[in-house]
């Protein structure tokens, strides 16, 4: 396990998570995640982009005002005065205030160059610290930016009155071990806080905010169900559990509030979770596999990489074409049968036949019906013999 360290999770559903094409919350949905990922105990959140105009500044200022008790919130902003004003009239004083730091998007989306960048980063950092704003650089699209630009970017920021550099992965175009790579360099090159936003375009959100924390980040961005811009960023729940898991780091977060946030978040998004998602997916802790519920039966821990109880969840065993007779005995054994090796074993081809031709478990009566069978066709065969 690596050295303990305290990761704080800047959970940003609300803005990020809400910038997923097609999710809008209403402002009842806005308060009421908020107010459950502070119930969980998520230290920080990004609530929304000021600069939108009126009707999310008022959604960001309920948020604000919905007595929330120990989370610290933040908005988004880009590096202008006009959205710096925008911010300050929102009752946070968190402000993420966001340059692009890559050649390509300061070229050829901003049409400027890296002294421009530099000379807007200190003036607009400046004017928010002489407005009370606490700063957060965001610097999009590092992942594409020259490091030692980066590391001048943060310099200039941290100089300004910075206390963080937010490393954004914007395409989602690392792996695991470039990020490492990366924010160890960059951490080597400055002492703020260095948080991840990472995005799962490759399906690596995840692994690579991990490995950006095992490479000196502070914090981590994430949304519930990994909610966010195209593929979304890495998710909440997964991050929780693979930081206390992975290296036994605790986040504060706590852990069994978790799928009902997920619900949640999925309901006001109408992005259902899928069956299998990781932690909070309806399927991830049931077993159908004859050797893994046979394993299960005997120690949980065979078949077991956490204990489904961490997040208020329990092993559910059900039958299938994969099924073997543990798992046929202990569907009689909850019908209050003791079932026969061999009466399981007798049983066990009708399980499949069902599952094969309806895709799925057969139900109580069938399987009673399957016994009845097999009782049958064994008189049968004793008649015969
Ligand atoms: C990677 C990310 O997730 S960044 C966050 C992205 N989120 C969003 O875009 C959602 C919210 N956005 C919005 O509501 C709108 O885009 C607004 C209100 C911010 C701006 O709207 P508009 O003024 O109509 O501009 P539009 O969206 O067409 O273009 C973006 C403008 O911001 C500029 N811009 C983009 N990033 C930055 C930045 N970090 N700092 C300064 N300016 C920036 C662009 O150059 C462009 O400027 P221009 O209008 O002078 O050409
Ligand atoms: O600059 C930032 O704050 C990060 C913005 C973002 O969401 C991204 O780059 O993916």
């Amino acid at each position: 396990m690596p050295e303990q360290r305290s990761i704080t999770i800047n959970d940003t559903t609300l803005r990020d998570g809400e910038q997923t094409a097609g999710v809008s919350f209403t402002l009842d949905e806005k308060i009421a995640i908020a107010r459950a990922l502070d119930a969980a105990g998520v230290p920080e959140l990004e609530i929304g982009i000021p600069a939108m105009g009126e009707e999310e500044r008022e959604g960001i200022r309920a948020v604000a005002e919905a007595g929330l008790s120990h989370t610290r919130l933040m908005v988004w902003c880009r590096m202008r005065a006009d959205d710096l004003s925008d911010a300050a009239a929102c009752g946070v004083s968190f402000v993420n205030m966001s340059m692009p730091v890559s050649d390509i998007h300061i070229q050829r989306k901003l049409g400027r160059d890296r002294s421009w960048v530099l000379g807007q980063i200190d003036r607009q950092i400046r004017t928010a610290r002489d407005l009370g704003l606490d700063v957060g650089f965001g610097g999009e699209d590092s992942s594409r930016a020259d490091p030692d630009f980066m590391a001048r970017v943060a310099e200039t920021a941290q100089r300004a009155g910075a206390r963080r550099y937010r490393f954004a992965d914007t395409l989602g175009v690392l792996d695991p071990f470039q990020t490492f790579a990366l924010i160890q360099a960059l951490r080597a090159r400055t002492d703020l806080e260095i948080e991840i936003h990472a995005h799962d375009d490759l399906g690596l959100a995840t692994a690579n905010s991990l490995a950006a924390v095992r490479g000196g980040a502070t914090h981590v961005n994430t949304t519930v169900n990994g909610l966010g811009e195209r593929a979304g960023n890495a998710a909440l729940e997964e991050i929780v559990m693979g930081l206390r898991h992975l290296y036994g780091w605790d986040t504060g977060v706590e852990a069994t509030r978790l799928p009902a946030i997920s619900d949640l978040v999925a309901r006001a998004s109408n992005r259902p979770i899928p069956i299998n998602k990781s932690i909070v997916g309806g399927a991830v802790f049931t077993h159908e596999a004859g050797i893994h519920v046979d394993g299960l039966l005997r120690d949980p821990m065979t078949y077991q990489g956490f204990d489904p109880a961490e997040v208020g969840r329990r092993h559910s065993i059900v039958l299938g074409k994969h099924s073997g007779s543990a798992g046929v005995k202990l569907a009689f054994a909850r019908m209050g049968i003791e079932l026969t090796d061999g009466e399981a074993r007798a049983i066990l081809p009708r399980v499949r036949s069902v599952a094969g031709a309806f895709k799925r478990s057969p139900t109580s009566d069938e399987l009673l019906q399957f016994r009845r069978d097999a009782a049958k066709a064994d008189i049968s065969t004793v008649m015969a013999s």
